[in-house]
């Protein structure tokens, strides 16, 4: 990520900034409450206290010898950020090689016991069994009177503010998940996604997932949506190959959620065995990569997924992580347009996102002003905004 005096790459190393907060306050609270949820061994917690002192006082250490992805690391940087302080390199960089670590020290990667176990799963389990979520669903019966057009809505703005359902955000953001979300959208391209997404459409959407939970139960009833009105003829969701962000969904947390819809009463269940049937059938797929975990901007992305977004009839990217990685992660001038960020994007593209962090794009001047008039800069990294985002030319000549 090379820095433009235009839009700085954003790094840790500012006391009372957002992205230092992160490195200093939330990665050592995650780092404390995985150690509180399982019986670990002393190999374990000697590990994690390494940990602990390597990201909050040390520098960026390289990969034991043979581990699985060293080489893939070395592809993405490794060997240019070891040995400096972790505040110094990006943000981005620091933060996704930290849950690399940190997975690492409690053995995931094996071998051993120990090996997959997801650190994070009593979280994203509790949270997925939680009253809440519940009564989330029970309000889909409510939904099936309504019109399509009214239906689709709904369940996509479900979807969006879905992704206030952040455990690391909550970690760090006290009172987060009770604080009152600010009902308009500070960006609203929704009309232009619809267009994309036609009733009777023949087309592929790509959901990029972000959080497990409480977020992907809305993403998949949107997809079940798109799918039983025809407004999509086949769905690809994406999901992280290992635990990452405290939150973020994998494959099991799929089954998971897939679990919690079959089993619920009404239209919820309903929903459920729709999508149960849209995997058997290949409607419905599931897949990963080793880029999602990567430290790097979406520009950056390899071959095959591009091939993958260029071939869709939409991409939908969730979350506030997959926003920095789609225009950078960058302090961009927040009226750059967000065409202009997404420009390399093989194919048309729509961010979902509730503003948790400072990137931020594609605003209007009149509402960047609102908004800084209101409330300084809390807007960029409170949770309580949200945004819908389209990019649908796809890849511009010359990019
Ligand atoms: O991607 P998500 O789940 O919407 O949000 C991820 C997040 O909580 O983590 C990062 C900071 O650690 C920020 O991008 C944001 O605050």
């Amino acid at each position: 990520m090379p820095d433009t005096p235009f839009a700085p790459v954003i790094l840790g190393n500012e006391p009372g900034s957002f992205p230092h907060s992160v490195l200093a306050e939330r990665h050592p609270a995650i780092i404390r409450q995985v150690r509180d949820a399982f019986p670990y061994g002393p190999g374990q917690h000697e590990a994690l206290d390494e940990l602990l002192h390597s990201c909050t006082e040390g520098t960026v250490e390289p990969l034991p010898a043979g581990a699985p992805d060293g080489d893939r690391w070395l592809a993405w940087g490794l060997a240019g950020h070891a040995g400096r302080s972790w505040y110094d390199v990006p943000w981005l960089w620091s933060e996704s090689y930290f849950y690399r670590r940190l997975l690492e020290a409690v053995g995931w990667f094996g071998p051993g016991s120990w090996q997959g176990i997801d650190p994070f799963r009593p979280f994203k389990r509790a949270e997925l069994d939680a009253s809440e979520t519940d009564e989330e669903l029970a309000a889909l019966d409510a939904l099936q009177k309504l019109p399509e057009e009214e239906r689709a809505r709904a369940l996509l703005h479900g979807s969006l503010w879905g992704n206030r359902a952040d455990l690391g955000f909550r970690l760090s953001a006290e009172g987060a998940g009770d604080r009152e979300p600010a009902p308009a959208l500070v960006a609203d391209d929704s009309e232009t996604l619809w267009s994309l997404l036609p009733p009777a459409g023949n087309g592929t959407l790509v959901l990029v997932a972000d959080n497990a939970g409480r977020e992907l139960v809305p993403d998949l009833l949107l997809i079940a949506h798109l799918l039983a009105e025809g407004r999509a003829a086949r769905a690809v969701l994406h999901v992280k190959p290992y635990p990452y962000y405290v939150s973020d969904a994998t494959t099991a947390d799929v089954v998971d959620a897939l679990h919690r819809l079959r089993t619920a009463p009404g239209a919820a269940g309903a929903y459920g065995r729709a999508l149960w049937a849209a995997m058997a059938d290949g409607r419905l797929t599931v897949r990963t990569h080793p880029f999602w975990c990567a430290p790097l901007p979406y520009s950056a992305m390899p071959d095959d997924l591009r091939a993958e977004f260029a071939a869709a009839t939409l991409t939908v990217v969730k979350g506030d992580l997959n926003y920095r990685r789609l225009v950078g992660d960058r302090l961009w001038p927040p009226t750059t347009a967000f065409r202009r960020t997404t420009a390399y994007f093989p194919g048309p593209v729509a961010a979902l996102r509730t503003l948790k962090s400072d990137v931020i794009t594609g605003l209007s001047a009149a509402t960047e002003s609102a908004l800084v008039a209101a409330e300084g800069q809390r807007w960029r990294t409170g949770g309580t905004h949200a945004l819908i985002q389209v990019d649908p030319s796809g890849e511009q000549q010359g990019q």
